[in-house]
């Protein structure tokens, strides 16, 4: 069923567990997302960013993911992730999604309230949550990219204020992932984490998680992040069925036998990652 994101991430938040938020592109990332979320019995957040926006259509990405959260056994919500700019927050709101990011980190502290609070206002009178961004999340999710030197960590006082002054429904923190591959192994500050869960007792988002080892996610799990951002690990699940059965089956050409083992790849890759998140069994 179709809910917000605030009401499963308050849930998470009260339970100490994580949900996945999983960026859609097209229609079989949609599928393989919702039925690993009903093969573990998973609550679920469908996710696009402004790029996955401008490839598919916000109207299809929305359609889908609305018949697919009306049609699923468990609660899913429709996400905005990434949103910069206003028009395309609202017209989000407007086909229907139940959560949307503002993510003003690139702006100066006081410039990120001012934004933020704005779509805060408009989100919650149409009733949708709303996610913000504090400290600056390195690596590239599609058209947002943070170099390395600009990665800067989520202080506790400013996140304090920060979400004291607009409202938010759940904060993306730094804390030493990156969006992408990673080239050596992420350090994760798990005792700035820790901080800011006790300051701000609310849940929590990690973005730029593939690629971060298990042991390191079911610690920051248990340190309080209640939603995990997971792209690039979709991708490649995508990207090497797709490869793997043009290669062995040069001269099959319905993209319905291409696309449908890729679809299958992503639903194993992501039920794996509900089961580190301890979504599972919680619809
Ligand atoms: O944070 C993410 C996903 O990051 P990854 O591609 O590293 O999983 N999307 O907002
Ligand atoms: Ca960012
Ligand atoms: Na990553
Ligand atoms: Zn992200």
């Amino acid at each position: 069923m179709l809910v917000t994101g605030k009401e499963i991430l308050q849930d998470a938040h009260k339970k100490g567990y994580a949900v996945g938020a999983f960026n859609v592109n097209n229609m079989e990332i949609v599928q393989a997302i919702i039925q690993a979320a009903e093969e573990t019995n998973s609550p679920v957040i469908l996710q696009a960013s402004q790029g996955g926006l401008k490839y598919a259509g916000v109207e299809y990405i929305a359609a889908m993911a609305k018949v697919a959260a009306e049609k699923a056994k468990v609660p899913v919500a429709i996400h905005l992730d990434h949103g910069t700019d206003f028009t395309q927050i609202v017209k989000c709101i407007r086909n229907g999604f139940t959560s949307v990011m503002i993510d003003g980190s690139k702006h100066p502290f006081e410039e990120n309230i001012a934004v933020t609070k704005k779509v805060v206002e408009i989100a919650h009178a149409a009733g949708v949550s709303v996610e913000a961004e504090l400290g600056k999340i390195g690596g590239t999710e599609d058209d947002i990219t943070v170099d390395e030197k600009d990665a800067t960590f989520t202080d506790p006082d400013e996140a304090e204020k920060f979400v004291k002054e607009t409202g938010v429904d759940y904060l993306a923190i730094a804390i030493g992932t990156a969006h992408g591959p990673y080239k050596g192994e992420p350090k994760l500050d798990f005792d700035r984490l820790k901080t800011i869960k006790e300051r701000l007792n609310m849940p929590l988002v990690l973005h730029g998680s593939s690629g971060v080892p298990e042991e390191s996610i079911k610690k920051a799990v248990s340190l309080g992040i209640n939603k995990i951002n997971i792209d690039t690990d979709i991708r490649l699940a995508f990207n090497g069925a797709v490869r793997d059965f043009v290669k062995n089956n040069p001269d099959v050409y319905d993209p319905r036998k291409i696309l449908g083992p890729a679809r299958e790849a992503m639903k194993e890759v992501i039920k794996g990652k509900m089961t580190i998140f301890g979504s599972v069994d919680r619809a």
